[in-house]
């Protein structure tokens, strides 16, 4: 368990605020709240590992803190540890169906919340790996597409409904197939892990965000941009790829390995919904390759 986790308490209570507090602060960062609207606030400026909290605890429209917690997708896999002065069967019951992952009653023994803390504080560190490692795809450690999809569709309906535009560049390493018959399946490896790095450089640069789509190709994400902005992207990583100098024999456009890019910028037409805007994006990407240009397609 790492010493920096970070456990909320969250109780109206001074004195079972300072306790826990004692209790807790060898093993790891300790905040404290006395109230459910400050404790929403801090979580969602904070990265918390856990909560601790009071069964009790209501918001000012009478909602459970645990139950508010609970039904929001932003803090709803935080694991909440209930301590009560209730030892009743029911309130127990009624905790850990709410979502609780363990009820300890007051008075407590401090070593057995330490050691009650440190078991779910490893079990969410485990859970957050499992997590990344899902997200992440093994060869090139980019985003995978299940992560490109979520933050796509995350973005999607935060530009739609702040009206910002919104751009999607699909990248295809131009005669793989051809790379591979020629180096070999390992060398194609290595290749697509170099053009990987490159275009993350490139692309973080820019503020976006890019996922390894499938195959060889990579997806760009790339909110709040112009035209101007994501036809610049697009040439910076033509750049960034050409500047490698990975050689590609078998290539009949290019002595090194190129990309093609297919771009669309979504600038109020959102109504195409993600799956059209993904199949015009791949409509450019397939003309960009058989023309040799760089396609922007636009949905005003
Ligand atoms: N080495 C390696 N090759 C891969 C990987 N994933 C996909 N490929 C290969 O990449 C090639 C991609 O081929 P295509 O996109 O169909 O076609 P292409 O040869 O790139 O031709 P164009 O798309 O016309 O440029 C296929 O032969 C795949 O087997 C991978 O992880 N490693």
């Amino acid at each position: 368990m790492h010493s920096n986790a970070q456990v909320l308490v969250v109780d109206s209570d001074p004195l079972n605020r300072v306790v826990l507090e004692n209790t807790l602060s060898e093993d790891c960062l300790v905040a404290l709240q006395d109230n459910c609207e400050d404790a929403i606030s801090f979580i969602a400026s904070h990265k918390v590992d856990l909560i601790i909290t009071d069964i009790t605890l209501v918001d000012a429209q009478g909602v459970p803190f645990i139950q508010r917690l609970k039904d929001h997708t932003d803090t709803y896999k935080i694991p909440v540890i209930i301590v009560s002065s209730s030892n009743s069967y029911s309130d127990e019951v009624k905790g850990l169906q709410m979502g609780a992952v363990d009820y300890i009653t007051k008075p407590f023994s401090p070593l057995i919340v330490r050691a009650r803390v440190r078991i779910h504080l490893v079990l969410k560190q485990k859970s957050d790996l499992l997590e990344e490692l899902a997200s992440i795809d093994g060869l090139t450690e980019l985003p995978n597409r299940r992560l490109f999809d979520k933050h796509l569709a995350q973005q999607w309906q935060a530009c739609h409904s702040q009206g910002k535009t919104l751009g999607i560049v699909l990248v295809d390493i131009d005669y793989f197939k051809a790379y591979n018959d020629v180096y070999g399946y390992g060398a194609g490896d290595e290749c697509l892990i170099k053009v990987a790095r490159s275009l993350k450089e490139t692309v973080d640069a820019q503020q976006g965000f890019i996922a390894r789509f499938d195959g060889v190709r990579f997806a760009v994400v790339l909110a709040g941009c112009s035209i101007e902005q994501v036809e610049a992207l697009s040439h910076l990583m033509h750049d960034a790829i050409d500047k490698l100098l990975l050689p590609h024999k078998s290539s009949p456009i290019c002595a090194h390995v190129s990309i093609s890019t297919g771009m669309v910028l979504v600038e109020k037409e959102f109504s195409f919904g993600v799956a059209k805007c993904l199949q015009y994006a791949d409509n450019a990407l397939m003309q960009a390759h058989v023309n040799q240009e760089r396609m922007v397609l636009l949905m005003r």
